[in-house]
């Protein structure tokens, strides 16, 4: 019996390599991944023949262009096309080499900036979206009806998962593009390193976010992928099909920094920078329909918090 061939699209990134590490675990497939120097998956031409060279069963479609509040606000065409080239390039040449499962991975971001919260799978498209991350989030909507629209044409079993704000081992750690916890595990790290009297936390500090760490994320995502098509499908309406993933547990940013700072062991105090903007107030995902589809998160904000200061200073020594 051939082993299935799962193509891991993102395969170096924070949830790709934890996706990869979970099949790794499992074992009984074979998992192929490409970097993005041997396939660029914004040419359709480059990932046609990837699809036709390659007998490809199951995709993760972790490959995305992604980044904090200021790389979304910043790079707003680059967020819009690069996403929305990969995942029409990626479901397209998927289906047209006869791969019948795939995951899509979008975001909480494609929710309305003022959803009632916690916010369910149906509350999609009822109201405006958050400025800072729109044409990111309209990519990512696009993306889970590219799903919804081959199912219903061709037959495929194409699933979207909704990530909450994501972090741990393989994050990115760019002063500025990241997301709020590596900026702040890098930014506590080099004042307590430095002995600066103070940190700065961009906003206000009292927009809410919820946090899930991502080897919870990739558990998630091959538990939902490995969903047989009877019991996904009685769970999910085919025209409303993604699934929350999250923690159901949120904090607001100024709390976040405190709880950094103490994994961190930094002393000085912290100040915040109203001229940096907010974002969404609140993103709270509601989680019931992956808690009754069998999955829950595992890990705490402060254990993660600490497993991803530790790989951080594991990313410093080996430099
Ligand atoms: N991180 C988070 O907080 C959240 C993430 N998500 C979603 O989860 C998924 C994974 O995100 P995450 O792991 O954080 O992202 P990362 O940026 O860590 O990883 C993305 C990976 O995709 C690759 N990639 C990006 N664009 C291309 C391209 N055009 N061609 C080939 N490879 C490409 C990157 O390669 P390279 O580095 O070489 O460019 C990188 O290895 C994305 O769909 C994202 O939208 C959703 C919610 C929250
Ligand atoms: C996953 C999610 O991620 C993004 O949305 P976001 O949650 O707003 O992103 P963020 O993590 O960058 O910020 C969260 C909050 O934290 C505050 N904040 C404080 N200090 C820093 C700081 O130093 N860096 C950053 N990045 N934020 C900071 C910041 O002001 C904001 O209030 C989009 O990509 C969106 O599309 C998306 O999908």
């Amino acid at each position: 019996m051939n082993k299935p061939r799962i193509f891991v699209a993102g395969h170096k990134g924070l949830v790709g390599s934890a996706i990869v590490r979970v099949l790794e675990r499992q074992g009984g497939a074979d998992i192929v991944t490409r970097s993005r120097a041997e396939l660029e998956l914004t040419d359709q031409a480059q990932v046609r023949e990837f699809f036709r060279s390659e007998r490809i069963d199951q995709v993760y479609l972790a490959a995305a262009k992604v980044g904090g509040i200021h790389a979304n606000n910043t790079y707003p065409a680059e967020f819009i096309y690069d996403n929305m080239m990969v995942q029409a390039n990626v479901v397209h040449e998927a289906w047209k080499s006869g791969v019948q499962k795939l995951l899509f991975l979008g975001s909480s971001c494609i929710y309305p900036r003022l959803a009632g919260q916690p916010i369910r799978e149906e509350y999609l498209m009822s109201g405006a979206l958050e400025p800072t991350n729109e044409p990111y989030a309209m990519a990512k909507i696009a993306g889970i009806k590219l799903c919804e629209s081959y199912n219903r044409q061709y037959g495929t079993d194409y699933r979207s998962v909704m990530p909450t704000n994501l972090y741990g081992p393989g994050d990115n750690y760019h002063p500025e593009n990241s997301h709020v916890i590596p900026a702040l595990i890098r930014r506590f790290h080099v004042a307590k390193v430095n002995a600066a009297p103070e940190v700065v936390i961009w906003g206000s500090g009292r927009p809410m976010r919820e946090f899930l760490y991502v080897d919870d994320m990739a558990e998630a995502s091959v538990h939902v992928m490995q969903l047989d098509r009877e019991t996904y499908g009685a769970n999910t309406d085919p025209m409303n099909s993604h699934i929350n993933v999250g923690t159901g547990q949120d904090v607001t940013i100024a709390e976040l920094a405190g709880l950094v700072g103490k994994v961190v062991g930094y002393q000085g105090s912290i100040v915040f920078d109203a001229s940096k903007p907010d974002g969404t107030p609140r993103k709270l995902l509601d989680v019931a329909k992956l808690r009754g589809l069998g999955w829950s998160a595992k890990t705490t904000l402060a254990d993660g918090l600490g497993s991803a200061y530790g790989a951080f200073r594991a990313t410093l020594d080996e430099r």
